[in-house]
């Protein structure tokens, strides 16, 4: 049977027609695989496709707290748990005030071909809510996070899936949420990762997402004879995965002069130092302020409302959110020098600026292959809690690294098209073949 794009996503919108961001994912994945299922029809005929973009459960909770004031309070919480052909499912857990089901399903959906490319044992799920950590205290979020976990603890486990962090998720929540699991399962177990690095965290797991954007990026480069240091580079966000992108960035020579909030973007021409990154860390993770006052306390120019992408760069890594660059900010990268977009973020370029990216054949890597690294290393923690043994930090660095080469070795394999590589034809393939094949062995479940 041939594949039909066209009547494949007729019947996704049809089904769900409000879930835009989900349409958005399941049309670049299933566009880019079209000629490879025309080669090999076995998939078609199995539906695999259609199968592995329905998920095999989703659940939907209240999660009532209460504030510091005494008022109630009531979010929806979500689990989808996506596909568990290779794994467990694995992924993380957002709270932002946007979370919905369509946002939840791209993210799940994307989450199933990049840990298929980790090649670790692990299936796709994400989670999360539409509560906003921001401005709550520390005992609201507790409260918050307890009553998330109240619910979701009977649908998880470390055979079964296993969360982590995301958006507005970081060590401090993910301790909320295991001690709440601990408590009503009475037992210890690997059930979250990006745990405290005291109580079954891997090292480097918070750096990893950041780290291993920067990993891939090194590898494109180097594939197209080019080489970081000294570049001009553009990060979006001041979050965990644009500050250890920064840090790993300033490592390899390279100058980052951008990063950003909701609110707006810092542009500092000299270069973001560690020192500078320090004073970031703390207004950030432990301040939770604004990236404005890094403009206020270092004198540099601050862009209100602004994105990153008007900047002169060599390279742009987005690492905010999804569908932070739009076709006319991809015109304007491209027009400013820019050959080089790696995607730290989760689908953060629009359909008009994918088009632009690869119209204009510059090196683009998607986000499923180059932020692989947050996830590989859940992957690794995982195994670690498993083996009850915990490893040093330039063992896991040292893993983390030799995983990020291999992903980007798979997309070479399968995204050669001539002499240009698409990246990201060669992330959904070689992410899809993995978990396809283990579809055909299980039978139609
Ligand atoms: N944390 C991890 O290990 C991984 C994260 N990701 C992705 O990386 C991206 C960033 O996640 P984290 O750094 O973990 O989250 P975070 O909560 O630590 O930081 C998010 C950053 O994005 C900014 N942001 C959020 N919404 C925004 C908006 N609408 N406009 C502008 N800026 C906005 C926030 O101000 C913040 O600086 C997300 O797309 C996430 O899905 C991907 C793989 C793993
Ligand atoms: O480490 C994990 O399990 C989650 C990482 C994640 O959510 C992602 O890769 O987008």
């Amino acid at each position: 049977m041939a594949f039909n794009l066209d009547s494949f996503m007729e019947k996704i919108i049809a089904r769900d027609p409000e879930e835009k961001e989900f349409h958005q994912a399941v049309h670049e994945v299933a566009s880019t695989l079209a000629p490879f299922l025309d080669k090999n029809p076995k998939y078609t005929d199995a539906k695999i496709l259609e199968r592995i973009a329905e998920p095999e459960r989703v659940i939907i909770f209240r999660v009532p707290w209460v504030d510091d004031k005494g008022e109630v309070h009531v979010n929806r919480g979500y689990r989808v748990q996506m596909n568990s052909a290779i794994g467990p499912y694995k992924g993380g857990i957002r709270f932002h005030p946007s979370v919905c089901l369509s946002v939840l399903k791209f993210l799940a959906f994307e989450q199933v071909f990049k840990n298929s490319l980790t090649t670790l044992p692990m299936g796709g799920g994400k989670g999360g809510a539409d509560f906003d950590p921001k401005g709550k205290s520390d005992n609201e979020v507790m409260r918050f996070c307890q009553s998330f976990m109240s619910e979701l603890y009977r649908h998880i486990g470390p055979n079964t899936d296993v969360p982590a962090g995301d958006i507005g998720v970081g060590a401090r929540e993910v301790g909320y949420m295991f001690g709440q699991y601990k408590k009503l399962q009475n037992e210890f177990t690997g059930v979250l990762t990006g745990k405290g690095r005291n109580w079954g965290g891997s090292l480097i797991r918070p750096e990893s997402t950041g780290y291993g954007t920067l990993y891939f990026a090194k590898e494109m480069l180097e594939a197209h004879g080019k080489s970081i240091e000294g570049k001009t580079i553009l990060i979006s966000g001041s979050g965990n995965v644009a500050q250890f992108a920064t840090e790993k960035a300033i490592h390899l020579g390279a100058k980052v002069v951008t990063l950003s909030d909701s609110n707006g973007t810092i542009y500092d021409p000299e270069g973001i130092t560690e020192e500078k990154l320090d004073f970031i860390k703390e207004l950030k993770n432990v301040k939770r302020g604004r990236i404005k006052e890094y403009a206020d306390h270092y004198g540099c120019e601050y862009l209100e409302g602004k994105r990153p992408w008007s900047i002169k760069c060599d390279i742009a890594i987005p690492c905010a959110t999804q569908n932070e660059i739009n076709g006319d900010d991809a015109k304007e990268l491209i027009k400013n020098g820019c050959f080089c977009v790696a995607e730290g973020a989760n689908m953060p370029s629009t359909p008009g600026a994918f088009d632009v990216f690869l119209s204009a054949k510059i090196l683009y890597g998607p986000a499923k292959a180059v932020n692989a690294g947050g996830v590989s290393t859940s992957g690794l923690e995982m195994t670690q809690n498993s083996m009850r043994l915990c490893w040093c930090r330039d063992e896991v660095d040292e893993r983390l690294s030799t995983i990020m080469k291999n992903i980007h070795e798979q997309c070479m394999t399968y995204g050669k098209e001539g002499d240009y590589i698409n990246y990201a034809a060669g992330a959904n393939i070689a992410g899809f073949v993995k978990v396809a094949d283990a579809m055909l062995d299980q039978g139609i479940v």
